[in-house]
């Protein structure tokens, strides 16, 4: 069965056409990573594959076999559909007052009464799923600070966390580690990679660097302007490829070069340039 099947996905905002025509299938337990330049269209993409956004007449998702959508309306198994299926963004993942364990148990909302829910009336038994959903992430000791403390990249593995708590099927990742370092960006990946072999969720990761698809994900789906214009294997995508799909664009995909540190020089990086790209060796996951 198709964890994820999007047929003739349209959606136009005013004058602005975002998706022209999306068809994808993604298999239940593949992680597969969508690229393209700013504006291709990856988030109105990943907002309709969650059910946050409605598509144009004609569109229609599938989502573990269920119709989520179809011409512009949700199916009626919406509300179970979107508890199935996990979303993290780039940021504002967490409510930054409260303590990583609760931000965590969050994601049991769909499963509590709502009398519980809205006074964060959790038992004990959850409270120690929470924490070793925690520690599924590497993150156990940040249980109880508050998630404003946290760096950007414990922020993202306490809101994968969180996915793993609500035991979604699916994970949706919306350029996860675009406000990263690199150290921080390997770490959140390794995890979703790890999620998706040991508890064979399916996750779609949508990343501006190419360089993490070709490491972490076997295929590759690219848009440039609202379509898909590749979905292949991932080591396929060459730079020189990158630039025959995206022109000047591609300069936004592929990782800036590190210029070698001459003496008296600024060891800044320089601004990516199409072709550029560090060594593969430095992003091996761990
Ligand atoms: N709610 C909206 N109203 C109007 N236009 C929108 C809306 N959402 C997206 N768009 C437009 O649709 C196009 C695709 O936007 P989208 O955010 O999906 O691109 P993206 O590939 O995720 O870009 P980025 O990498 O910069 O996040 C853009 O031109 C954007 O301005």
């Amino acid at each position: 069965m198709s964890a994820i099947a999007v047929e003739k996905l349209t959606k136009r905002f005013g004058k602005k056409q975002a998706l022209a025509g999306i068809d994808l299938v993604m298999r239940e337990g593949e992680m597969v990573a969508l690229i393209g330049a700013s504006g291709s269209g990856k988030s109105t993409l990943m907002r309709h594959i969650a059910g946050l956004e409605r598509g144009d007449a004609g569109s229609t998702v599938r989502i573990l076999g269920h119709i989520q959508q179809k011409d512009g309306r949700f199916g009626p198994n919406m509300r179970d559909l979107r508890g199935r299926t996990g979303v993290i963004f780039q940021q504002f993942n967490l409510v930054a007052r409260l303590p990583v364990i609760t931000n965590v148990l969050c994601g049991l909302l769909g499963r509590v009464s709502p009398w519980r829910g809205t006074f964060g009336l959790f038992n004990r038994a959850e409270k120690r799923a929470a924490i070793e959903a925690l520690g599924r992430v590497g993150i156990p000791e940040v249980a109880w600070q508050r998630a404003s403390t946290l760096s950007g990249g414990q922020q993202q593995r306490a809101a994968i966390a969180r996915t793993l708590m609500q035991r979604s099927q699916i994970l949706l990742a919306d350029e996860p580690i675009a406000s990263l370092d690199p150290a921080s960006a390997r770490r959140v990946m390794d995890v979703l990679a790890d999620i998706n072999r040991t508890e064979k969720i399916t996750v779609l990761v949508s990343l501006h660097q190419v360089e993490y698809a070709r490491v972490y994900c076997d295929r590759t789906i690219a848009l440039r302007d609202g379509r898909v214009v590749y979905d292949g294997p991932s080591d396929a995508l060459s730079d020189d490829f990158l630039t025959e799909l995206y022109g000047a664009a591609s300069e936004e995909l592929v990782l800036p070069q590190r210029l070698p540190v001459k003496s008296g020089a600024a060891k800044a990086p320089r601004p990516s340039a199409p072709g550029a790209r560090q060594g593969q060796d430095a992003l091996v996951p761990a």
